[in-house]
């Protein structure tokens, strides 16, 4: 995922792949790796690892989306997946929201029930997707499944969702009722048009990219059911991998 920011002086590229089949090995299921160059020159800066990278940026753009689409007196979270992922994006909503329930469900109850002792007092392992959704003012997707988990019956009106697995044109993790019948919104339109099965298979119309959100020229429909398409975009990495070096700097 290669990168140049005028904006942010950075020249920066992301080489990572991901195999599912790792988390039952207990091994991380995405390998990255990011190298940073002088954008003068082309030399070489820095080589550093982008697994936690991957994690943090991911779970702080969703917390971006989320700042603006969720109900700013939501209460309950409710997160599908107990991976990286998972932590992260808890982390991350964590500090815009003071959650006084959060609900997780996994493939085994053992995952969630381990997640959930990590975050404390305000979580419980649900036994069902619809346990864990039915009262969230905001749900997370971050699974690996490839077809849908989250249903449109299951959420509550004016709800937000931050659908972030799912990156493949024929992978979904959320039900396509649920995807044409919320205000979508996207990281990115080219990548969700090309990679998010979510936004393809369902022909869900694509309202704004958060992007165009934040600088004021989209609307942010917080009182409506939301979904935000995360697929992840290079520029994340890049002012990430910009951020480490600057600390490095001053410390
Ligand atoms: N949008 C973005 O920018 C990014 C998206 N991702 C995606 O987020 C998702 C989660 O990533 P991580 O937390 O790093 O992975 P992880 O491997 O740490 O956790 C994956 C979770 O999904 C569950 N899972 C695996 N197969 C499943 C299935 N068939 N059905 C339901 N659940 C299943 C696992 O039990 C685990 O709880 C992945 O789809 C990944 O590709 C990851 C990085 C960036
Ligand atoms: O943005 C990323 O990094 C990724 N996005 C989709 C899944 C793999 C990693």
């Amino acid at each position: 995922m290669p990168c140049f920011s005028a904006h942010e002086h950075v020249l920066a590229t992301k080489l990572v792949a991901f195999y599912p089949t790792n988390y039952d090995k207990g091994i991380p299921t995405h390998m990255a790796t990011l190298m940073v160059f002088d954008p003068e020159n082309g030399s070489l800066k820095a080589i550093m690892d982008g697994e936690v990278i991957t994690n943090l940026r991911t779970a702080a753009a969703s917390a971006v989306a989320t700042k603006y689409l969720a109900n700013p007196k939501s209460q309950v979270l409710a997160i599908i997946g107990a991976g990286h992922q998972a932590r992260s994006h808890h982390q991350a909503l964590s500090t815009l929201f003071n959650f006084t329930e959060v609900n997780i469900y996994s493939r085994t109850l053992e995952s969630a029930e381990k997640l959930s002792q990590e975050i404390g007092s305000t979580a419980k392992a649900c036994s069902s997707v619809e346990e864990a959704v039915k009262r969230a003012d905001i749900i997370v997707t971050v699974t690996f499944s490839k077809v849908p988990v989250l249903f449109a019956k299951w959420v509550k009106p004016g709800a937000h969702v931050n659908a972030v697995g799912a990156c493949r044109p024929d992978w979904q993790e959320i039900d396509p009722d649920l995807m044409r019948g919320s205000v979508l919104y996207v990281d990115s339109r080219e990548g969700a048009m090309k990679e998010s099965g979510d936004v393809i298979l369902s022909k869900a119309e694509v309202y704004a990219e958060v992007g165009e959100v934040v600088n004021g020229t989209k609307q942010a429909f917080c009182e409506k059911t939301t979904v935000f398409k995360s697929l992840g975009m290079a520029v994340e990495d890049a002012v990430s991998a910009n951020l480490v070096l600057d600390k490095l700097r001053t410390t």
